[in-house]
């Protein structure tokens, strides 16, 4: 009887504290509109990221209450250009919020930081000094013969493909992992090769999405999983930190001791050989575990990023043949003139405008990112009327961003990349300004060029090579879980004679 009153009045007891809960949560922005649910609890988040969604969740509820948004009882979610300038600029350096700190795993007892994941403006910053010119446009030249090498067995498994219907968001995923593998270890993952998930790397990183729920509310993170991650007898290390560990092993062994460069066995000058020069010339930011961390986010954050948006690109394109059409035209045009080759290179590819424009429109349609950008506010700020105080969680979900229609125009929701090259030059500004897959401020991509020459090169290479059919009844499945993921692009695709086409050459789309 005893316990039974004691358990009576702790209830009691729970009850009250969670109701003080909930009305400091529903206290803290409470002239900010938004679902009734997420005034009380970030659950209103974890569901809608859970459900994998997002994205288009996120529309709606902008659609429905405006550009400012609260999405938890400490999280607002914005839209708009002044919002994009007010927290992503370099001069407040608003550091990322909790979202990020699930995906830091344990290294010797503590959360390991990384580039990406940091939470730490001034980490951030003594980190990225060592590696950023790896990364500078003036650079992205030297990573063309990697995306070659590449692109050169893709051609080759997609010519024994030829007439057969295929999943080819599984091969643009294969692809783009192979190119990134190469331009960091010179070495293929073997995707390609083996046209399947060779050694579990990207399932591994699937299994990432329960982290990016937990990113929604970090504080289950930080008092039940690190810890248990922290005293478990067993840690267990990914495919992708352990091919890195191996590749540079072989690495290390296998240059000189006096050799400062550290390039592949043929001579290349690759990313694990970049991050060991770093190492070498900023030894008290640098050490052996900063290398394996600069090349294991390279993998992580650069290949599904790239796929997803490859994927954009030739999913519109076939279900808008216009489109296909005028970008056929454009490079077939510019292929029998001889200002392109059969594989482009980057230099010919940024002749090509409609290319441009298609490229710029499948990011902006369809950004990799479909969350916010998280930051924290670290003094008040004021959007669109709305006073923000300091310590909440802010950020704009390029999914949103991207439907501006005082920015991309009154047809924002629709694919036509006609409106990167019909714009006049103060309407391209607002755009370029508003286009925000890579992020912005101080924590923008950094590898931004890199996908870059990966895409432009890409695209008109194999509309050169083949033709494309897909089944308008079928269409891809989308799952958002951070990446907005694509599968089941099924189609058939069929080699394109390897002449020079003809004027009279019929395009099948
Ligand atoms: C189309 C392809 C890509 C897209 C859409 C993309 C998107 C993004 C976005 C939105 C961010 C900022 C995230 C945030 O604020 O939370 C970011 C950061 C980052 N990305 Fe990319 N990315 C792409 C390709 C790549 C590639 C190819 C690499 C590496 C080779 C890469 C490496 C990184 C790194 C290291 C960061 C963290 C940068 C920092 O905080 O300094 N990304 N990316």
């Amino acid at each position: 009887m005893g316990w039974m009153r004691l358990l009576g009045r702790l209830s009691i007891l729970a009850t009250f504290v969670l109701i003080a809960i909930l009305i400091r949560n529903y206290r803290r922005l409470p002239k900010i509109p938004g679902p009734w649910l997420a005034r009380f609890t970030n659950l209103w988040r974890v569901y809608y990221v859970k459900r994998g969604d997002a994205q288009v969740t996120y529309q709606r509820v902008h659609q429905k209450y405006g550009s400012v948004v609260r999405v938890g009882p400490s999280a607002v979610s914005v839209t708009g250009l002044n919002a994009l300038h007010i927290i992503y600029n370099i001069h407040d350096k608003f550091p990322k919020s909790e979202f990020y700190t699930p995906q830091q795993f344990i290294f010797q007892g503590k959360p390991y930081q990384n580039l990406f994941n940091t939470t730490s403006e001034e980490f951030h910053a003594r980190i990225k000094k060592p590696v950023a010119r790896a990364y500078a446009m003036s650079t992205i030249v030297e990573y063309e013969p990697f995306v070659n090498d590449t692109t050169d067995l893709f051609l080759e498994k997609l010519t024994e493909l030829s007439g057969k219907e295929i999943d080819f968001s599984a091969w643009l995923q294969y692809y783009a992992f192979d190119v990134i593998g190469e331009m960091t270890f010179s070495t293929k993952f073997g995707f390609l090769e083996h046209g399947e998930d060779f050694g579990g790397i990207i399932q591994s990183l699937r299994d990432l999405t329960p982290i990016q729920i937990l990113g929604q509310i970090p504080w289950v993170d930080k008092l039940f999983r690190k810890p248990y991650i922290k005293y478990q007898s067993k840690p267990t290390t990914s495919p992708v930190v352990k091919i890195t560990m191996a590749q540079m092993q072989k690495r290390l062994k296998s240059v000189r001791y006096d050799d400062k460069e550290f390039l592949s066995e043929d001579g290349r000058r690759d990313f694990l050989s970049r991050f060991l020069a770093a190492r070498q010339a900023f030894p008290d930011v640098v050490d052996d575990f900063r290398v394996i961390a600069y090349t294991t986010t390279n993998i992580v954050a650069g290949s599904d990023s790239t796929a997803i948006t490859l994927r954009a690109i030739f999913y519109h394109l076939l279900r808008n043949p216009d489109t296909m059409k005028a970008l056929l035209d454009e490079v077939d045009t510019q292929l029998r003139l001889g200002n392109i080759s059969r594989k482009v290179t980057w230099t010919e590819s940024q002749t090509l405008p409609y290319l441009d424009a298609v490229v710029k429109e499948a990011l902006r349609v369809h950004a990799a990112v479909g969350l916010p950008l998280e930051r924290v506010v670290t003094r008040p700020v004021v959007i669109e009327g709305y006073d923000i105080p300091a310590g909440t969680t802010i950020g704009v979900n390029p999914w949103v961003m991207h439907q501006d229609k005082t920015v991309f125009g009154d047809d924002a929701d629709r694919w036509r990349p006609e409106r990167w090259i019909h714009a006049n030059e103060e309407e391209k500004k607002l755009m370029n300004r508003g286009l925000f897959t890579f992020g912005g401020g101080t924590r923008s991509c950094i590898g931004r060029n890199i996908s870059l020459l990966e895409i432009y090169k890409l695209v008109p290479t194999l509309l050169i090579h083949f033709t494309f059919e897909l089944d308008p009844e079928k269409d891809w499945n989308l799952f958002n879980s951070v990446f907005v993921h694509q599968r089941n692009l099924r189609l058939v695709l069929r080699r394109r004679g390897d002449s020079v086409p003809s004027e009279k050459a019929t395009l099948e789309v």
